[in-house]
């Protein structure tokens, strides 16, 4: 079995309990209320930007020149995602752009950019890239399940289409290709963090929904 495919079957009740919840249930319904999708698309703007900032790390640490430029391609694509936020989804549902920059980012999301942030500048290339697996694995799987689900004339269809598309699916599965290259020269103990960074970050991606949910604001 390859390393990735071991880390997705460790993780699976992990995934089954995102794709099950309630914001990923009602965004499939079509029923997830604007109020929810509002805090959601503000909070991943924020997230996407320091998304970007750990991508650009971890093609500074890519070993060959294929992978830096995989990484450089991917800060970019995150960067670029976040701007169609701003320009399609924030118009849509009525953000503006003053809205936007006197939000501040929630505690869940301020702990997952910093987690990510802090696992791309301080680990191991490796370690860096397990890290950052789960956001594109977890997010390119749910937006094939919800796809496959979606109610018609869903008011989320062009935010579920971004990330069921192929567009997404090849860079995803190239992810997981250098995944486990990297994985295959790797030692046990390296192995081991792997595993833990993925498994924190993916842990992390059920808390940025579920806090997205609860319309989660700073307590003081
Ligand atoms: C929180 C989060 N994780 C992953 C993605 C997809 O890269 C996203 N847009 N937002």
């Amino acid at each position: 079995m390859s390393f990735t495919a071991e880390i997705w079957k460790k993780n699976a009740a992990l995934f089954e309990t995102i794709r099950t919840m309630p914001f990923n249930q009602e965004l499939a319904d079509g029923t997830l209320s604007k109020e929810r999708f509002r805090h959601y698309m503000i909070q991943d703007a924020h997230y996407l930007v320091a998304f970007g900032r750990a991508l650009a790390v971890a093609a500074a640490k890519a070993d060959n020149a294929d992978e830096v430029v995989q990484f450089a391609n991917a800060a970019h694509g995150a960067v670029v995602v976040e701007r169609s936020l701003h320009k399609d989804f924030m118009e849509q549902f009525g953000v503006s752009p003053a809205t936007f920059s006197s939000t501040p980012l929630s505690p869940t999301t301020h702990h997952y950019s910093n987690f990510l942030l802090a696992n791309a500048w301080g680990a191991s290339y490796p370690v860096a890239l397990a890290g950052l697996l789960p956001c594109f694995w977890i997010y390119a799987e749910i937006g094939r399940d919800i796809i496959g689900r979606a109610a018609k004339d869903n008011p989320y269809d062009s935010w579920i289409a971004t990330y069921a598309g192929d567009e997404f699916h090849t860079a995803v599965r190239a992810v997981i290709a250098t995944v486990d290259r990297v994985a295959s020269v790797a030692s046990e103990e390296t192995r081991r963090d792997m595993h833990i960074a993925y498994t924190h970050a993916a842990k992390l991606e059920w808390m940025f929904w579920d806090s997205a949910y609860r319309l989660e604001q700073w307590p003081v």
